[in-house]
């Protein structure tokens, strides 16, 4: 059946997955967050934190939107390295619309172009150009990069379904961006109930809250050797209901004895640091106090032992 479109009939009500994608640090996770509005992706200012494909899920009147957050894609080093692209790749062909992030403040680079090319090759599925962080340049700048983005769209012929600047972090035109990507969407229910915000499991989210705290301040290699494992999480018996109180006993990988100095700290230091930062997002998550009991442990060269990966959950 047709319906004449006076303009007073509602939208019809969409759904589906979208995925951003881009070079890592561009700004993917940030936008995630503030498209749910509530942290379920880590964010760091270190590239390549996001190892899971998080899914944050956007509730709208005239639609639903499940977000699929991928690690950056990246020339492999490590079997890691590799199984992460893997996984950036699968997502691609499964979701109904691509964000391409590519930050404002930073001229298009080799790794914007090297993806792009990359998502070209994925026929039929709708992209969407996101310019990120444009808080952080002038109007001037801003235009520039739009037109570079533009150009390298007729440079890859690739077809951008929308060109759209962002600041997830001032949150300018972060709801312009949902109705964007909700218009790519096919007609069809809510895919998950109201009010959900991500469908991966608690533990994940905790694992991912611990590791993104015990990233901060450490450099070099370190990042890429830290994995996270919540081995439990139990409610403490005996506490009056009103005290509830949660243990939560959660293994911290790392690939040598060096590194586990470095995480643990002087006399045990920067542990406790960890801890506490770790704890009061847990607290602020779960909604319940918590007990976080965290142990570091070595599993030598974890990234390139296939039975260990697996051990881990990549
Ligand atoms: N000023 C400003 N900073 C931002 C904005 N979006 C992200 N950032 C910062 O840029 C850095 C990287 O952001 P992430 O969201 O972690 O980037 P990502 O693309 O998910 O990175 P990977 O997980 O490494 O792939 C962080 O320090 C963010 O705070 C923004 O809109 N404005």
């Amino acid at each position: 059946m047709t319906s004449l479109d006076d303009g007073t009939s509602p939208p019809e009500y969409r759904s589906g997955f979208a995925c951003f994608v881009g070079r890592p640090n561009a700004g993917k996770s940030t936008l995630t967050n503030a498209l749910v509005g509530q942290k379920v992706a880590i964010t760091s200012s270190r590239p390549q934190t996001t190892r899971h494909a998080i899914r944050g899920i956007v509730h709208r009147d005239d639609g639903q939107l499940v977000l699929v957050d991928t690690p950056g894609l990246h020339r492999p080093r490590t079997l890691l390295g590799q199984r992460l692209n893997d996984l950036v790749r699968t997502t691609w062909a499964e979701v109904d619309v691509v964000g391409l992030c590519i930050p404002a403040d930073e001229r298009l680079g080799p790794g914007d172009r090297y993806i792009a090319s990359e998502i070209a090759r994925i026929a039929r599925t709708p992209k969407i150009a996101v310019v990120t962080k444009t808080d952080r340049v002038s109007d001037d700048r801003l235009a520039e990069q739009l037109v570079a983005v533009a150009e390298l769209g007729t440079e890859l012929d690739l077809d951008w379904a929308e060109i759209v600047p962002v600041s997830a972090v001032a949150g300018q035109q972060v709801d312009l961006l949902a109705g964007l990507l909700l218009a790519q969407m096919p007609p069809g229910p809510p895919l998950y109930p109201e009010g959900d915000l991500t469908d991966e499991p608690e533990e994940t989210l905790v694992a991912e809250l611990i590791r993104e705290a015990a990233l901060e301040g450490v450099r070099d290699e370190l990042p890429h050797s830290i994995a996270v494992v919540v081995e439990e999480m139990i409610p403490r018996e005996d506490r009056p209901a009103d005290r509830p109180l949660l243990d939560v006993h959660v293994n911290i990988y790392v690939e040598r004895d060096s590194q586990k100095s470095i995480v643990i700290g002087k006399k045990g230091a920067r542990l406790r640091d960890v801890g506490t930062r770790a704890r009061q997002h847990i607290e602020r998550l779960l909604g319940t106090p918590v007990y976080l009991d965290l142990h570091v442990k070595v599993a030598k060269d974890w990234q390139r032992d296939p039975k260990q990966l697996g051990r881990l959950g990549f």
